[in-house]
């Protein structure tokens, strides 16, 4: 089993280059299947759900290599059947786009029902609604289920709520329908805009990508392109916050300030502060923090992705903090572990209330998902004594390299894979046995 050790750490100096965003890889890895040709992609992370899209690929007839310096090709041309395994599509969240990126070349697709953080209930009938919109037909069967279209035309979409999944998937399936669709109340989230970018590199037709109204005239034809993919600005906010738990000094390298200027203006309210220069942000902090309210939003609101790191940083602030989660109410899995080590958090209706400043206690806690790993790893830096955390293949489903990353920064913190030891047991006083 894996697991992390993280010991307190009085503060971090120093600058972590941040990965291409998982969120956008997901999309473009998927729609590079709509070109003719080889698409050629820089900046795909390593993370777990590239390397399952990579094993679901190889047993559909899709190619993808990555060479030494981490681009990775996608050859679609010898997909020979679109019938993805149920359970390998199951382990992440995105197998959905391969329904918008296949269907209007191979008229079929199966695919298991979407896995990936199940923090609450995630469902996907905006998805389901916008491509039968286009002309495809659902069939939900146990533990898959199969869409159809004999043929993609144009609609006008208009999404009931927000939704960035949604979004992309319904350009994805219509940029080789026929005619034009309209999406209406689209998701202006950077990874839409990507996905679009890319798209329209490889002959897409999209306009209005980055605003609620996105118009895309179908093509009969796309090609293969070089894109790189835009940086991961959850990553980096979270790394910006890094330097509020414990003090310090920490650059975010190889960003788009921009994407992140929803966190910076947040944290600086709460006491960092910031320079910006170039593609880079450095955040400092002495460690003194103001209490706040957040709230969360799609694009270009506070990120539900970063609300995790933020409520560590939270427990660190002096007074009353209020984070109403407005995308997913329900997604406060690492409240009960920050708790575990003395945070005073209660949460009701889709709101915490956090009293700070709390002392922290290193114990024995649980990574359920990507970014309550990344919220636990802070609240250890900033915890007396050593925490454990466990659930480490939830955090490397987002996070390529972190533990290097932390290091980098002078965290103490070291995965190990291992049984534990029975000094270590002895060490977390038999929790790992409750865990
Ligand atoms: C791989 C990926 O990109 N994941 C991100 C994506 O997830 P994902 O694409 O699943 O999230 P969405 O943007 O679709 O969800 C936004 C909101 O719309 C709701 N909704 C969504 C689809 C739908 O069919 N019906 C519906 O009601 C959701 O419950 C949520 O309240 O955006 C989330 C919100 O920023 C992030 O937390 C995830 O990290
Ligand atoms: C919720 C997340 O991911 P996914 O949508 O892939 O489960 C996330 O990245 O925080």
């Amino acid at each position: 089993m894996k697991w992390l050790s993280v010991e307190q750490t009085p503060q971090l100096h120093g600058s972590v280059k941040i990965p291409g965003a998982k969120n956008s890889s997901l999309a473009l890895l998927a729609a590079a299947c709509l070109a003719d040709d080889t698409v050629i992609l820089q900046g795909i992370p390593n993370i777990l759900d590239y390397q399952v899209i990579c094993q679901i690929g190889k047993e559909i007839g899709l190619e993808i290599t990555r060479d030494a310096a981490g681009t990775v090709y996608i050859d679609s041309n010898r997909i020979f059947h679109t019938g993805l395994d149920p359970i390998k599509s199951s382990s992440f969240r995105t197998a959905y786009y391969f329904i918008g990126a296949l269907l209007s070349k191979f008229g079929k697709v199966s695919l298991g029902y979407p896995g990936g953080d199940n923090f609450v209930s995630r469902p996907i009938d905006q998805h389901i609604k916008a491509l039968e919109k286009l002309g495809a037909t659902f069939t939900f069967h146990e533990d898959y289920y199969e869409v159809e279209a004999s043929e993609l035309k144009g609609a006008t979409i208009y999404f009931d709520t927000i939704t960035s999944g949604a979004t992309i998937n319904s350009m994805l399936a219509a940029v080789r329908a026929k005619g034009t669709t309209t999406l209406l109340n689209a998701a202006r989230d950077p990874e839409v805009v990507d996905t679009a970018m890319f798209l329209n590199k490889m002959g897409a037709k999209i306009s209005g990508a980055g605003t609620d109204t996105i118009r895309i005239t179908g093509v009969s034809q796309l090609n293969g392109c070089i894109h790189t993919v835009i940086p991961d600005r959850l990553i980096a906010g979270a790394f910006l916050i890094s330097a509020g738990m414990v003090g310090g000094t920490v650059t975010v390298q190889d960003i788009v300030p921009e994407h992140l200027r929803n966190c910076v203006v947040k944290l600086q309210e709460i006491g960092l502060e910031f320079m910006i220069e170039g593609n880079s942000i450095t955040s400092y902090s002495d460690g003194k923090l103001k209490a706040t309210r957040v709230r969360t939003g799609m694009y270009p609101g506070f990120p539900t992705d970063v609300q995790q790191p933020m409520t560590a940083l939270l427990t660190q602030a002096n007074g009353k903090s209020i984070i109403s989660e407005k995308v997913y109410p329900n997604r406060f899995n690492h409240v009960p572990q920050l708790v575990k080590m003395g945070a005073e958090i209660k949460v009701r209706s889709g709101v915490a209330f956090i009293k700070g400043k709390s002392s922290l206690k290193g114990a024995a806690v649980h990574a359920s998902d990507i970014r309550a790993g990344i919220c636990l790893i802070l609240a250890a830096l900033a915890a007396e004594g050593q925490t454990m955390i466990t659930g480490v293949q939830h955090i490397e489903r987002g996070y390529e390299n972190v533990v290097e990353a932390f290091q980098s920064l002078g965290a103490r913190i070291n995965l190990k894979d291992s049984i534990m030891s029975e000094d270590d047991i002895q060490k977390y006083g038999g929790v790992y046995h409750q865990l």
